[in-house]
């Protein structure tokens, strides 16, 4: 299949795709989600995918067994085969979906009895009936990393409309700037620390863990107190000092990136309240029920996905850029990072044989209007194709500035314009016949030239509630797994952030000076000497 994709592509590549709009291009090209809570558009039209290249896209996945394999992963399987674990992190948003079985045990009691949990302990944080020791909480700090914190940093930023509970801040990195930049701005006696980590061994979040419970120490009788801990191993957390009454467990089948629905995302719910969270969650479950159901044609996951395997792996285009046009989703171009890059970054499938595709492309991103002032140059003048994801929302959250969301709606829709459009030599010319002649005239043309024909896709809503960045966030998750399973890899490992963190333990005390650099490559050894000898506190 992917040589015909490789045919269809040479056959069309030459083809400008502004020239298929015709009659019904817009109207077959685009799919709809449309829900009592707003509908979600994906207009992918501004791409060289036509009829025939869309059948062939459709084929590779029935060839792949993508439905099966949905239906395995809905139903409990252990699909996460190299770590024998089935991927269930859509049993967390199954509020009214029925049992989930995994080995013939019903996950769903469990899932509703820690959201239950969860919520009241968000309540009482939010209304004063949990209180530290100088009072009701004012701030929240969760320590964690990966995806123990870029889903709940993304979607506290998104959802800043909705915040009426304590302030929610977030510490990642081990480098100590980070923790101490969020400590200076915190009252130890009113602030919630929660230790984010499901195997509660990460090395940065358990020593920026031990850093804040120092602090707190300094400050009151019994840090423990203001501790909270979410976890799959209630064990360490219990070693840690945490009591049980204030640790929320989830099982291995929710994996780190996958984890924002449960207990990962204590802060959000913190931040927005229980009810806000259970939008977000019923937007999730929305974007299942139809990654379940729907036709490929009508799909929105398996057609995102089908657009993102026409770029990379048979055009070759090697990244993507996610733009949202929605400056509250400034974290979601690092959230999908992860996301994708950790879950289909791999260069073997399941079988232990080689890929004969790309794994996947390289995500990145930032808010526009920004980056137009930025790295857009590449984009519409560069050597290199990037696919854009553009992401926009009918209305902001500040009436008031309609004016500004109008013209944030313009620029968006004029990038994927520009894109497609491009301006060729004779109107590069025209724009500036007055101001030069002969050679200089086509040297300066040349310069203003965009060869266009560039590709996008538009993702367009309503505004961004709750519930929308709920259906955002699962359309993401079953890309990546409609992709994943086209490659036939395991979307669910990620053996590939291992042989870093063993070399770093190992070089932890040759940093310190208690083991020398012996066998060490010259070029590490070197730069452990450059950095000791200009430390200057001990
Ligand atoms: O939640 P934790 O167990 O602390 O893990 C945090 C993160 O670190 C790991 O290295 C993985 O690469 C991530 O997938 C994970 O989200």
């Amino acid at each position: 299949m992917w040589d015909a994709l490789r045919t269809q592509y040479d056959k069309v590549k030459d083809r400008r795709f502004e020239t298929l709009f015709g009659s019904q291009r817009a109207e077959e090209f685009r799919a709809t989600l449309s829900t009592g809570d707003g509908d979600l558009l994906l207009d992918y039209s501004k791409t060289n995918i036509d009829f025939e290249g869309r059948a062939l896209l459709v084929r590779l996945m029935e060839d792949a067994g993508v439905a099966a394999r949905r239906d395995a992963m809905l139903s409990g399987e252990t699909i996460n085969e190299t770590e024998g674990r089935a991927v269930l992190h859509t049993a967390l948003r199954n509020l009214d979906g029925g049992p989930v079985e995994v080995g013939g045990t019903d996950v769903m009691p469990g899932v509703l009895e820690t959201l239950g949990r969860m919520e009241g302990f968000a309540e009482a944080v939010r209304d004063g009936t949990f209180a530290g020791a100088g009072g009701a909480i004012t701030d929240v700090i969760n320590i964690g990393i990966g995806g123990s914190d870029l889903g709940p940093a993304m979607a506290v930023r998104a959802l800043a409309p909705y915040h009426d509970g304590p302030r929610c801040h977030f510490v990642s990195n081990v480098d100590g700037a980070d923790i101490a930049g969020v400590l200076r701005q915190c009252d130890a006696g009113t602030t919630l620390v929660i230790v984010a980590s499901k195997t509660f061994t990460t090395i940065e979040t358990m020593t920026n863990a031990r850093t804040a419970r120092a602090w707190m120490s300094d400050a009151v009788d019994d840090p423990a107190a203001q501790f909270a801990a979410l976890s799959s191993s209630e064990e360490k957390t219990s070693d840690f000092g945490i009591p049980a009454e204030r640790v929320f467990g989830f099982e291995d089948w929710v994996g780190g990136r996958y984890s924002i629905w449960g207990p990962i995302g204590l802060s959000l719910m913190i931040a927005i309240g229980p009810a806000a969270f259970r939008a977000f969650l019923r937007g999730g479950q929305a974007m299942d029920r139809h990654f379940a159901t729907a036709d490929w044609f009508e799909n929105l996951p398996a057609l995102m996905a089908m657009v993102g395997l026409w770029h990379n792996q048979v055009c070759g285009y090697p990244t993507r850029a996610v733009l949202p046009y929605d400056d509250r989703l400034a974290r979601l171009p690092a959230y999908l990072q992860q996301l994708e890059m950790e879950s289909n970054g791999k260069r073997v499938a399941m079988d232990g044989g080689a890929l004969d595709v790309p794994s996947g492309p390289v995500v990145w991103g930032e808010p526009g209007t920004n980056g137009q002032h930025a790295f857009y140059q590449l984009i519409h003048q560069g050597t290199q194709v990037v696919p854009c994801e553009f992401l926009i929302a009918a209305e902001g959250h500040e009436p008031e500035l309609r004016h500004q969301h109008e013209l944030l709606i313009a620029n968006c829709l004029a990038q994927s314009e520009a894109l497609m459009k491009g301006r060729d030599l004779d109107e590069a010319r025209e724009k500036i016949a007055g101001k030069f002649e002969g050679d200089e005239l086509e040297r300066q043309a040349a310069h203003r030239v965009f060869p266009g024909n560039r590709p996008s896709v538009t993702i367009a809503y309503p505004k961004l509630t709750p519930f929308m960045l709920g259906m955002i966030i699962a359309l993401y998750e079953h890309r990546v797994f409609v992709e994943g399973a086209v490659l036939g890899i395991n979307s669910y490992d990620q053996w590939g952030v291992e042989l870093g963190k063993e070399l770093a333990t190992a070089l932890g005390p040759i940093v310190s000076g208690e083991e020398a650099p012996d066998g060490k490559d010259g070029s590490t050894a070197g730069l452990v000497r450059f950095l000791q000898e200009r430390a200057t506190s001990p």
